[in-house]
């Protein structure tokens, strides 16, 4: 039997049939609303305890909660806020927890009801071993002195925000900036490209063909486009060319990603230009590096910013004068001075930040970020959405209604969003845009990017056949390029070999299940981690090696084993999911499948192994038991191709 996890993973596989009929503005308005409910439910039961409705006690145990914390450090300087260091109370190490950065949490004296008053709420910005750094906009008063605890809060505001997006498509919003958009991308009126293909000039001049050719594309589409990048095509360097060419037209360009790395990354790859750029988003969630891009750091040197802070002194000044002062008219008038120059602080602070936000080119920030009430009034000539088959339909609509033409960029043959909810799974919640757009309009609105950069050919060929119509050439930098050549590796058999079969058929390597219904195959474990070795003892570094399991409880079994084998440290251990968007020199893959059934459970969804084999650049090793997995027609292709392309060893030869 596959189980429950895998039967929602399987479901991705699917796109709609081509017989299914054209999704309607109505219809996906009415079918989404209940299905955001599912999902933010899904959310709340997963990862956190309704901690009004739950004991304390129950989500300490859960990790959703962190207590008997004291505050160690307190410092200002994160554009305003402040970072609170928090430490246990009692030993080094932090209570293994839930809490990741970017989580909403308050924090409450320990002690504290489950429903009483926080003494503030803030950001998660670091969580290390030893303590958790959340950043507050104010310091408390008090309370600080005395054991704390942290509580993680669901964050709502995308549920709210998606929502918001549902009701204003289906009231009206029509004679917004998107007026004319909407209709095509719900495939009611066919979408308008300009006759004459413009040509430009390129401000990245090694862009290739059919990196051109796109942007091109972007440039002369009245509505949108799809920009179709697969594994390794530099995608995003197109993204950068069309903001870029748009922005030299005179366009103000918003630019989009479902995750905050992937904006950071645009935002990074941006910088170099001279551009007027804003980053829009809570600077806890920045990477340090695009910090001063932050909307915030630009307001702080406004001169409206200057003007508030002066009548904030003024402020502080006269309160001082009120506290002494005894006659009751005076007071009056203070107070009415007071409320007067309180108005002024925040006209100036809303006139700094619209000045700024006014003055952009582009503004980056995620889907959820473009709703924020600092873009409310604000709309822009050309959205432009990154990792877009990554991101949930119903999200990017909150960028897209903000203008008449839109850019999506993505490839919908990797892993699309991780819905939790199986039930709005089943009912389409994690059906993209880019893949609903590509079989509504396919080749007609979309440029494929073909000229690969990261994988050596015999790993991008079985990917481009199986993917990508064959299309795919690998860049001359990368195409025959292996292990051996990396500086100070040696050359052995390994470090020669591109493609390596592992296989554990007949070796007695059994899967097993965890309690949570998760596979795991120790003898597959084994035999990853002892070829992981192999490449370190030949002059890898560890940090060019990363092994990846379709499973969690493989993943947390290959950490076990690795313990604290220091030569193995620093190698990257992951599911294929958490590996999406990266790369490295050497990837070793654990299918763990290996049962009498022949059951392959979700190795089946197609997508999870094209990003699984296409994250490897010089070197991809497949660990697995080809008897089992065999059964499958897809995996019995790619266990050929790696037979016929590369070496294969026996497991045996592994655990001696
Ligand atoms: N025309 C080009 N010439 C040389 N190198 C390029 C070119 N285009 C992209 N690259 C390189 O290819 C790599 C991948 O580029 P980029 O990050 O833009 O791709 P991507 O498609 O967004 O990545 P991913 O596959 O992770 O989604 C980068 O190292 C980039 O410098």
């Amino acid at each position: 039997m596959a189980s429950k996890k895998e039967k929602k993973n399987s479901q991705n596989g699917k796109h709609a049939s081509a017989s299914a009929p054209p999704m309607t503005l109505e219809r996906f308005v009415s079918t989404m609303l209940p299905l955001i409910d599912l999902e933010k439910e899904a959310e709340i039961t997963a990862s956190l305890d309704s901690i009004a409705a739950k004991s304390t006690q129950a989500s300490v145990s859960r990790g959703s909660i962190l207590s008997n914390l004291k505050c160690a450090d307190v410092q200002t300087g994160l554009l305003g806020k402040t970072l609170l260091e928090l430490q246990p109370n009692k030993g080094e190490l932090l209570p293994p927890h839930k809490l990741t950065s970017h989580d909403v949490v308050i924090l409450k004296p320990n002690k504290a009801e489950s429903n009483s008053m926080p003494l503030g709420q803030g950001i998660v910005y670091r969580v290390k071993d030893t303590s958790i750094i959340v950043a507050v906009d104010d310091v408390p008063e008090d309370g600080l002195n005395s054991p704390l605890r942290l509580e993680k809060l669901a964050n709502e505001v995308t549920y709210k925000r998606m929502k918001d997006t549902l009701v204003m498509l289906s009231k009206g919003i029509q004679k917004g900036p998107a007026a004319d958009l909407i209709p095509i991308l719900f495939g009611s009126s066919p979408p308008l490209f300009c006759k004459n293909i413009l040509s430009f000039n390129p401000f990245n001049v090694s862009l290739d063909a059919s990196q051109r050719k796109a942007v091109e594309k972007a440039l002369s589409c009245s509505h949108f486009m799809l920009l179709h990048g697969p594994p390794g095509t530099g995608k995003t360097t197109a993204v950068v060319e069309i903001i870029l060419q748009e922005v030299k037209q005179g366009s103000k360009v918003l630019a989009c990603a479902a995750s905050n790395v992937a904006v950071d990354n645009m935002v990074e790859r941006l910088s170099a230009h001279k551009l007027k750029l804003v980053r829009v988003g809570h600077p806890a969630r920045l990477l340090p590096q695009v910090l001063e891009k932050a909307l915030d750091a630009q307001v702080m040197k406004a001169d409206n910013s200057a003007l508030a802070n002066d009548v904030r002194k003024e402020m502080k000044t006269l309160n001082l004068k009120l506290l002494k002062t005894k006659d009751k008219r005076s007071k009056g008038e203070i107070r009415r001075e007071l409320r007067q120059l309180a108005k002024e602080e925040r006209q100036r602070q809303q006139q700094a930040v619209s000045d700024v936000i006014k003055d952009a080119d582009v503004i980056l920030t995620t889907l959820t970020g473009s709703l924020s009430h600092q873009l409310q009034e604000v709309n822009f000539d050309i959205v432009i959405i990154d990792e877009a088959a990554q991101a949930l339909e119903v999200a990017c609509w909150m960028a897209i209604l903000k203008g008449p033409r839109c850019i999506l960029a993505g490839d919908h043959l990797q892993l699309p969003p991780t819905v939790q909810s199986v039930d709005a799974e089943k009912l389409g919640l994690g059906k993209t845009l880019f893949a609903r757009l590509t079989d509504l309009y396919g080749d007609a609105v979309t440029a494929m990017l073909t000229m690969q950069y990261r994988m050596n050919h015999f790993i991008m060929d079985w990917s481009s056949k199986e993917f990508y119509n064959d299309k795919l050439t690998a860049h001359e930098s990368v195409e025959d390029h292996s292990l051996h050549q990396i500086d100070g590796v040696k050359q052995t058999s390994t470090t020669d070999s591109v493609l390596v079969l592992i296989d554990t058929a007949g070796c007695d390597m059994e899967e097993k299940k965890d309690e949570e219904d998760s596979s795991f195959n120790e003898g597959e474990a084994k035999v990853a981690l002892a070829h992981a070795k192999r490449l370190v003892e030949s002059g890898i570094s560890p940090l060019d090696i990363g092994i990846i399991t379709p499973y969690a409880a493989q993943v947390g079994l290959l950490k076990i084993m690795r313990g604290e084998r220091k030569e193995l440290k620093d190698i990257e251990i992951s599911t294929v999911d958490g590996f999406q968007g990266r790369e490295k020199e050497a990837i070793i893959i654990s299918m763990v499948r290996s049962n009498t059934k022949q059951e392959v459970g979700f190795l089946s969804d197609k997508r999870r192994m094209n990003v699984a084999v296409t994250r490897a650049r010089r070197h991809c090793c497949l660990v697995c038991d080809t008897e089992t997995v065999s059964t499958n027609a897809f995996l019995k292709r790619l266990v050929k191709y790696f037979e016929d392309n590369g070496d294969y060893l026996s497991a045996s030869e592994y655990v001696t």
